[in-house]
């Protein structure tokens, strides 16, 4: 399933940005649910999407918070994607009035999975790639589609030699 365009760019995110591009999200979801400008619950889709719906849930003092888990790649390779663990259907029914956040869309495929379980949900992530961002309602930064973006959970800061190297 790799007939995609090779990641040629970095997009490097520390916590601090992740905190940052989280509220934003948050604060561009205030207001906006079904109950008086209210959400009923948020669905994060583990992994990637725990650290920001915890950001967003607490910002929007949203306290069903429920996760679905789904993956699809190993490191940079893209395989079908996997329901792992569902939400509790009862809290989420259809998805009137749930927030699923994620961390990212790329080829969309994941939330497309997503989205069949709880159609009438509001799909949240902070950053978009083009291809996926039609299955997006609301995020917040957009990233061309040959970059991939490096999450500060899979990073460690570390030695780099300098530019001009050492006498
Ligand atoms: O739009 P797509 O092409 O489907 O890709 C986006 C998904 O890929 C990553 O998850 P991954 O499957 O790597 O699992 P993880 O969240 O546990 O890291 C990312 O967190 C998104 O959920
Ligand atoms: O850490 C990640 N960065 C990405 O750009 C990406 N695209 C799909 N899955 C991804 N995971
Ligand atoms: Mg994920």
């Amino acid at each position: 399933m790799n007939d995609r365009l090779p990641h040629e760019k970095g997009f490097h995110v520390s916590w601090d940005q992740l905190h940052r591009d989280a509220r934003a999200l948050a604060w561009r979801l205030q207001g906006r649910g079904p109950d008086d400008g209210a959400w009923r619950a948020v669905v994060a889709i583990t992994r990637g999407g725990m650290a920001p719906a915890m950001i967003v849930s607490r910002e929007l003092n949203i306290r069903h918070v429920d996760t679905i888990s789904v993956k699809s790649y190993d490191h940079q390779s893209q395989s079908e994607p996997r329901i792992i663990k569902s939400p509790d259907m009862e809290l989420v029914g259809d998805g009137e009035g749930v927030l699923i956040v994620d961390d990212l869309v790329d080829t969309g495929r994941t939330l497309e999975l997503v989205r069949a379980h709880m159609p009438k949900a509001h799909v949240a992530t902070v950053y978009a790639k083009p291809q996926g961002r039609a299955q997006v309602d609301t995020y917040v930064t957009e990233v061309s589609q040959d970059t991939w973006i490096f999450f500060p959970w899979d990073m460690a800061l570390q030695y780099v030699k300098p530019y001009r190297g050492t006498d």
